[in-house]
């Protein structure tokens, strides 16, 4: 419980605030002062772990306000995305381990529901939040037993996560069942890169046409008038604010009953709003706050994306700390090739999911603006459109992170595999890609891809391998085609002159040997020959190859390998059913095995790994140049694993 003596009148508030509940003593001026605390400790937190800090700070009153009005866990409170959850976190019994954050065994970046029961609903893919709310709302309803209690349901969705269809479609259900449930729509005029489309345009209408003074007045009078039953109240509430913005509303359509805008920086418009609603809501309200992405910290709230990811940094100055590179980054690599290209071949085009930036197509955008389509979080949108537009002529580079492509996956069978179409898909964020976690994660796309009929899956091994993909890709126009790479920077090798097409379906040797053949699909290339030299060292020279294509697969290498080698060993960075598994169906089919054959494919475990360092958690999945090695031993029988992990 807070000390409200003033015999301490110099120690934080936030200090006394243990868990929410704490908060509800408190008055609106305290819990103002709450709210600056946590946003200070939300920067310095941030300062030393790196992480998502905008979307954070934006909503410091916010999280403030909801936790003192709503009574959570057993009211449920959804972070959509949750990239925005650290000061929630701090103020929900995490502050102790708030600097752990993103870090091996630390707290995950995204709420998580095994970490707390603050955590109602994990998230880190974005526009989820309102159909769990009306998840919970409905089992609420029917009876459903958990151990927190099932209270109200509070879905907190950013302006760019409304977008997206996902979001829609839990309006349409939601607006139709009719049940009491808060959607907070956190309009700060920001996704990753500034939002686009149509509804961004629409929420801007909201409160263009009056001043924000105004609107803000208006607000606090219209919660003054909200002692009524609820209905009244937000009745002739909504007619003052819709009369003063655009009379209306798409929500309103939609079957839920709109407030706002209000601002949600300013707890004395949000406390009285929320605990009015939490008192006389009976049906679906969609409360609209403004706020200011990266608040209160002048080097986010001045930066392009307003701080919404950053590295470790220095508080007084804002200076991140970032580790130099020789080598380029993967993503850059793909972007300045596909600039390239596009040069040339005026044909060629590009889609975003609303991460122009993080796919590198930000340069594309600059130099071929009516080239270039930022969909929006809409990845579904984006593969189909990318399909007709294969359909209408154009050639279509359709760049997603492998993790977020896994929402339109019906649309690559269904749009484009079926239809033969050639959609060239340029999978970002493949494998492991750290401090985001096992919701990030880039595992399933060789698998998803391979699976398809008609479809090429290469990875590139390095930034020049990926020079030579994009071209290929661009030259592919007799069916959809996917290269894949990792996150983060290239191995540093030479890059080439001018890229060359590769043949579709071959791969190629790196080290011949003997005994053992290594087969690499994707960048564990490094760790294969690292794992190679380790292993020269014992007398064993392994064969090395990259097969570059997990589909078509390179038949005639690999039936070679089989035959001239004791044991063959694929590894990719990649779950089980990808590239590992078509060459054990080749050589099933081939009959190899009958042959005696020793093989073993290396993928990443079945689990989903927590987040650390990339080096860390392809620790942990077993797939690091030691563990290559061992394999290697392993299976010509020179050691047993035991014997080397002693
Ligand atoms: C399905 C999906 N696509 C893309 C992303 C990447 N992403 C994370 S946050 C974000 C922007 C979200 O904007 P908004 O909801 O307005 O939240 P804000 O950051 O402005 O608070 C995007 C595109 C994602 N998390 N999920
Ligand atoms: C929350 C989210 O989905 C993105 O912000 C993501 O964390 C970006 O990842 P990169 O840092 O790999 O671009
Ligand atoms: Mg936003």
């Amino acid at each position: 419980m807070p000390d409200q003596t003033t015999d301490r009148p110099n120690t934080p508030l936030l200090d006394q605030i243990n868990r929410p509940a704490d908060l509800k003593a408190l008055s609106n001026a305290q819990l103002a002062q709450v709210a600056s605390e946590l946003r200070s400790e939300t920067i310095s937190a941030v300062s030393v772990t790196g992480g998502h800090l905008g979307a954070g700070l934006g909503v410091v009153e916010l999280t403030v306000a909801l936790h003192a009005v709503f009574d959570t866990p057993r009211d449920k409170l959804i972070w959509d995305v949750s990239h925005q959850c650290y000061p929630h976190k701090i103020l929900t019994e995490r502050r102790d381990r708030i600097r752990t954050l993103r870090t091996k065994d630390g707290l995950s970046g995204f709420t998580k529901r095994s970490e707390s029961p603050y955590d109602p609903f994990g998230a880190a893919h974005s526009s989820t939040s309102i159909s769990a709310a009306l998840g919970f709302s409905v089992a609420r309803d029917l009876g459903g037993v958990v151990p927190e209690g099932n209270g109200d349901a509070i879905a907190v969705i950013g302006d760019g996560s409304m977008s997206a269809g996902m979001a829609f479609e839990a309006m349409n259900n939601a607006g139709h069942l009719g049940k009491r449930l808060f959607v907070v729509l956190n309009d700060n005029e920001m996704s990753i890169a500034p939002p686009v489309g149509a509804l961004s345009s629409y929420l801007s209408r909201l409160y263009a046409e009056e001043p924000f003074q105004e609107l803000k007045a208006a607000a606090k009078g219209a919660v003054s008038l909200l002692p009524e039953p609820f209905r009244e109240g937000a009745k002739r509430a909504k007619d003052m604010l819709k009369g003063m913005a655009v009379g209306g509303t798409l929500f309103e359509s939609l079957g839920f009953s709109y407030l706002g805008p209000i601002d949600g920086h300013d707890l004395d418009q949000l406390l009285p709003v929320l605990r009015t609603l939490k008192a006389r809501a009976t049906g679906p309200v969609l409360i609209h706050v403004l706020t200011k992405k990266g608040k209160g910290y002048a080097p986010a709230e001045a930066a392009r994306d307003k701080g919404h990811a950053t590295a470790k940094f220095d508080v007084v100055t804002g200076k991140q700390k970032k580790t130099p590179s020789n080598a380029p980054s993967y993503t850059g690599v793909f972007g300045d090739e596909l600039v390239k290209h596009a040069a040339k071949d005026d044909k060629i085009c590009a889609v975003t999911a609303a991460m122009p930036d993080g796919t590198g197509l930000n340069l594309f955008a600059e130099r071929y603006p009516s080239r270039c389509f930022d969909v929006g979080i809409a990845e579904q949108h984006g593969v189909t459109f990318a399909a007709a537009l294969a359909a209408g002529g154009m050639k279509p580079f359709c760049a997603m992170y492998s993790t977020f492509l896994q929402r339109g996956y019906d649309q690559v069978v269904h749009d484009v595999a079926i239809q033969r179409l050639p959609v060239r898909f340029a999978i970002d964020r493949a494998g492991l890609v750290g401090a985001d976690g096992a919701t990030h994660a880039g595992s399933y796309d060789i698998g998803f891809m391979t699976n398809l009929p008609g479809m090429v899956v290469m990875a590139a091994a390095d930034e020049a391998e990926l020079v030579h993909m994009v071209a290929t890709a661009a030259a592919h126009n007799d069916g959809p085609i996917a290269f894949r790479y990792p996150r983060g920077e290239g191995e540093g090798v030479e890059m080439p002159d001018e890229p060359h097409l590769l043949e579709i379906g071959k791969g190629r040797m790196i080290q011949t040997g003997s005994r053992v053949a290594l087969l690499s699909f994707g960048t564990r290339l490094g760790e294969v020959r690292k794992a190679a030299e380790a292993l020269s060292a014992k007398g064993i020279t392994p064969t090395i190859a990259d097969a570059r294509f997990a589909k078509p697969l390179d038949r005639e290498m690999i039936l070679d390998l089989a035959a001239n080698h004791e044991a063959l060993i694929t590894i990719e960075e990649g779950a089980v059913g990808g590239f590992g598994s078509h060459v054990a169906q080749l050589l099933a089919d081939e009959g190899v095995f009958d042959a005696g054959l020793k093989y073993r494919s290396m993928v990443l475990p079945d689990i989903f790994i927590d987040q650390a360092s990339p080096e860390d958690m392809y620790r942990v999945a077993g797939m690091d140049a030691a563990q290559i090695e061992a394999k290697v031993l392993d299976v010509l029988g020179v050691a047993t694993i035991g014997e080397k992990r002693a």
